[in-house]
């Protein structure tokens, strides 16, 4: 096993745990031993943290007077340490959180359990000063998440530095994020500084973090594990202190599998995970967020001289409820934009509603023409075309769950009530 040092703690961590993984250890059936004499002191150490955390293990000591020894002294890190630690962060935390919720949380409408208990871990994530990957699909707020964890944190007076990863060039990935030096590449005619350093102090949020090429990836955990950033073409890295935000609307887990993203940068990210949960799984967020949207669209549009105060008709309401807003919270907010904007009276009526919703519909999204690249979802898609027919047979039916259902070619009203529940459709029947 080749060390950088036989001194430096995190390389010989980092190359001891990648062993025992490779030999697929811990394992059932298999005592691990680790013999203590032969190794440095920083050997030593990681030798017997190792054993008492990730890879349970028998110490052995041998020397010339002694002969072979086991090492034995109770040192359980769970039941000796951990608690105390514990009680140390939740004191931390209750000091740092008292005052109420962050005013920056209370922008996040919702009224669903899903939603409160992720403002909840977001809350505790925030003052922690670890780094966090928020999930969720698109629109569902995980840019809004991470700019109140930030407001929220000891970096709130600081930058915070957005970046959509998944718009850079493969190639320019590392020299935007990490900065490059003039004439580091052809193109390179100034200094660049990069948004690691752009954020010295505060937080970076990167979003769609798995569209990261696999180089960018490497550079990004070595600054994660060596809190330095060493831009292209430099010869001396850079201190940083940046509390990096990462999200994504991939199954990142399935991407580790796959190879696509690196097992470790995704355990380095994801020490805090939020998992925002699309808006059809939130019970009654759909129709605070109408409200809440259309009084702000109502409030900007104020002072306009031909502008009207715009209601929703109960009808409109409906349609709007039941539909499965696959651009989740985004797509809901330009929806009521569209609709306020059409229609000609005070009243958005169930015309203006549909005529809103129609207008996202692509042509080119042919069902049956998707690509079969990465990310392609079988069951997704099935499930895609399935909610659209009980939405429309909803629509059509007035919201009468029994006629729905025969439309649909149902046996009855409770298997129209099943399926809606899987595909999270909204009814107000
Ligand atoms: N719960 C909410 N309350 C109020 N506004 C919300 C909520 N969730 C999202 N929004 C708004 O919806 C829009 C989309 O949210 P945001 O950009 O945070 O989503 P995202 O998950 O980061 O999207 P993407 O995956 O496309 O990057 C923003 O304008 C945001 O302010």
């Amino acid at each position: 096993m080749a060390l950088d040092s036989p001194i430096n703690y995190a390389s010989i961590y980092a190359a001891v745990t990648a062993n025992l993984k490779k030999a697929g250890l811990p394992r059932d059936g298999v005592q691990l031993t680790f013999h203590l004499s032969p190794g440095t002191p920083a050997m030593v150490v990681i030798w017997i943290i190792l054993s008492k955390t990730r890879f349970p293990a028998q110490l052995i000591q041998t020397s010339r007077e002694q002969g072979l020894e086991s090492v034995d002294f109770s040192f359980d890190l769970a039941s000796d340490f951990l608690p105390e630690f514990l009680q140390r962060t939740e004191d931390r935390i209750a000091r740092l959180t008292q005052g109420g919720v962050a005013p920056e949380f209370s922008k996040i409408i919702h009224r669903s359990t899903a939603v409160r208990q992720q403002i909840d871990m977001a809350r505790r994530i925030a003052v922690l000063d670890v780094p966090v990957l928020v999930l969720g699909e698109t629109g569902t707020g995980k840019e809004l998440f991470a700019e109140a964890i930030h407001a929220a944190s000891r970096r709130a007076g600081k930058e915070f530095v957005a970046v959509n990863c998944g718009a850079i060039s493969r190639e320019l990935a590392s020299s935007e994020l990490f900065g490059h030096r003039r004439g580091a590449f052809t193109g390179a005619v100034t200094d660049r500084k990069g948004h690691f350093l752009e954020a010295n102090g505060g937080t970076l949020f990167l979003d769609e973090v798995g569209d990261l090429p696999p180089d960018a990836q490497v550079r990004l955990l070595r600054v994660l594990q060596t809190g330095e950033v060493m831009p292209l073409g430099a010869s001396k890295a850079i201190k940083v202190d940046v509390r990096v935000v990462a999200a994504t609307h991939r199954d990142l887990a399935a991407d580790v599998v796959t190879g696509r993203f690196r097992e470790d940068l995704f355990h380095r990210l994801a020490v805090g995970m939020l998992h925002l949960p699309p808006l059809r799984e939130r019970e009654h967020d759909t129709a605070l967020l109408i409200d809440h949207f259309l009084a702000q669209i109502n409030a900007d549009a104020r002072g306009c001289p031909e502008a009207q105060e715009k209601k929703l008709s109960a009808n409109a309401r409906k349609i709007l409820l039941s539909h499965a807003w696959p651009g989740n919270v985004r797509e809901l907010y330009h929806t009521l934009v569209r609709a306020s904007i059409w229609s000609p009276g005070p009243t958005i009526d169930a015309e203006d509603a549909r005529a809103a919703l129609l207008h996202i519909q692509r042509p080119e999204e042919n069902i049956l023409g998707r690509p079969l690249t990465q990310g392609f979802d079988l069951k997704e898609l099935l499930d895609e075309v399935a909610r659209d027919y009980v939405v429309r047979a909803l629509q059509q039916s007035g919201d009468k769950k029994s006629a729905a259902a025969e439309l649909l070619g149902f046996p009855n009203y409770q298997t129209l009530g099943n399926w809606m529940k899987r595909l999270g459709v909204e009814s107000t029947d």
